[in-house]
């Protein structure tokens, strides 16, 4: 039984009751590649097990870096790219008020090196000014080069500061045990590392020391993202569509994909959601766009974007379904207070909480789209606890490996992601990139 519930009974009019029954057959398939490891890309399912079967030692080191960091910055500057920061960033605006980074004594984590910005770049370097801060840099490769020059810069920010010899106990590296050139420069500098596991890719790195630290340093609680990770982990085994939630959803996006229904939106109805559909974007984006085939993960942000975005959902291309993650108890609510003069005409919402307005709107929605011929599909989220969202976490990363295989891919690669790399090398003038460079500019 899940704990997350995924809700299909507006699916009717898009979906036959034989239908996920006939899928049956190649989720049983799905299911053996992915846990028996008959599938491509069979080396990469060690975030599988994470939940259960992580290094207890350097959890515990991720705690005590953590708690360090809260005592002794203002600013813990995170740097990675892709799966090396959405996961963090996803958790940390999950767990915490839409106001945290504002209005907070705690320790600010900010996010940087994912982005080639000139602007952003400086101005968090104002931002950080003269107050205390740590890195914290994460590379699976240790070679990207978003975020090796934004370490390239913090660093000589941090040195400048506290000298070489402070500044080395103020940088925190994640990165491959063996490889790459921050493995290398972190050895040599003997910076506290952490390891991110052969077998775990970087869209499927958050409950790894990727997002681990990052979250304990913002206060998140990473015992209970564990926990219901954990959990997720032993719900979810049951081969059943009928019975696991997450291979149902699995199943019925497959189902849509293949009446052409290309295009996946992602909606919640709380602003501090956003970045979940940001991690869930790469997640489905790079484990299934491949060999010129899957659905394009989109994200909506309601009622926002209803306002934007509505027109074209209710009437526009016929390629799209949803998907909302709907939160059942936000952290806070609002009562419409009374007035004595009806002038603005709200007087039937008094005493009413905004959630309750918020989830009629849901309702309303989910109504006008189905009659508009979107499928729709909803997650319900208890909580934006922690161990609702480590639940969450593994729910969906169970959910898209399975989706992947049943589309007939590798889930667990992402070939086409070098081709940008390759030409931005080019005409960089990267060593070993000069012929391709010489070509491409001749083009430009
Ligand atoms: O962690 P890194 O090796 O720096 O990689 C960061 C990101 O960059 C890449 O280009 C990949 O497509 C992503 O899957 C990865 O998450």
């Amino acid at each position: 039984m899940s704990y997350i519930k995924l809700d299909s009974s507006k699916l009717d009019k898009f979906v036959h009751e034989n239908e996920l029954s006939e899928m049956q057959a190649l989720v049983n398939a799905a299911d053996d590649e992915l846990r028996n490891g008959t599938g491509a890309g069979n080396e990469y399912r060690d975030w599988l097990d994470l939940p259960t079967n992580y290094d207890q030692d350097e959890f515990a080191r991720i705690q005590a870096a953590a708690d360090k960091i809260r005592k002794d910055s203002k600013y813990l500057i995170t740097i990675g790219i892709g799966g090396s920061y959405l996961g963090g960033q996803m958790a940390i605006e999950v767990l915490h008020s839409n106001f945290f980074t504002r209005n907070s004594d705690e320790t600010q984590v900010i996010f940087a090196g994912n982005s080639l910005s000139s602007s952003y770049l400086s101005e968090l370097l104002d931002l950080v000014g003269n107050d205390d801060f740590s890195i914290n840099v994460i590379s699976k490769s240790g070679t990207t080069t978003e975020p090796a020059i934004a370490f390239r810069v913090f660093k000589e920010k941090l040195v400048q500061k506290y000298g070489e010899k402070e500044a080395n106990g103020r940088i925190y590296v994640t990165t491959d045990a063996k490889r790459g050139a921050l493995k290398r420069e972190a050895d040599v500098n003997g910076w506290e590392s952490f390891v991110i596991l052969d077998g775990v890719g970087g869209r499927y790195s958050v409950l790894s020391p990727v997002g681990l630290l990052p979250i304990a340093v913002s206060g998140g609680n990473i015992d209970d993202l564990m926990h219901g990770a954990r959990d997720a982990q032993n719900d979810l085994t049951e081969t059943d569509v009928t019975k696991n939630d997450a291979y149902k959803y699995a199943a019925l996006r497959n189902i849509l994909y293949r009446k052409g229904y290309t295009t996946e939106i992602l909606e919640n109805y709380e602003p501090n959601l956003r970045m979940f559909s940001e991690w869930w974007k790469q997640l489905a984006g790079e484990s299934e766009g491949k060999d010129q085939k899957g659905i394009y993960p989109s994200s909506a942000n309601f009622t926002t974007d209803l306002h934007s975005l509505g027109q074209y959902i209710q009437e526009g291309l016929r390629n799209l379904f949803e998907t909302v993650i709907k939160l059942d108890t936000p952290n806070e609510d609002v009562i419409v207070p009374s007035a004595d003069k009806d002038l603005d005409g709200l007087g039937y919402l008094e005493g009413k909480s905004m959630d309750w307005v918020n989830t009629k709107a849901y309702e309303g929605v989910v109504l006008a789209h189905t009659d508009g011929g979107v499928p729709v599909m909803t997650v319900h989220m208890p909580d934006q606890k922690e161990y609702s969202l480590g639940y969450m976490i593994y729910f969906f990363e169970i959910a898209i490996a399975i989706s992947g295989y049943l589309n007939g891919i590798n889930p667990f690669n992402q070939p086409g992601v070098e081709a940008y790399k390759t030409n931005m090398f080019g005409l960089l003038g990267k060593p070993g990139f000069e012929e391709i460079g010489d070509e491409l500019n001749k083009r430009l």
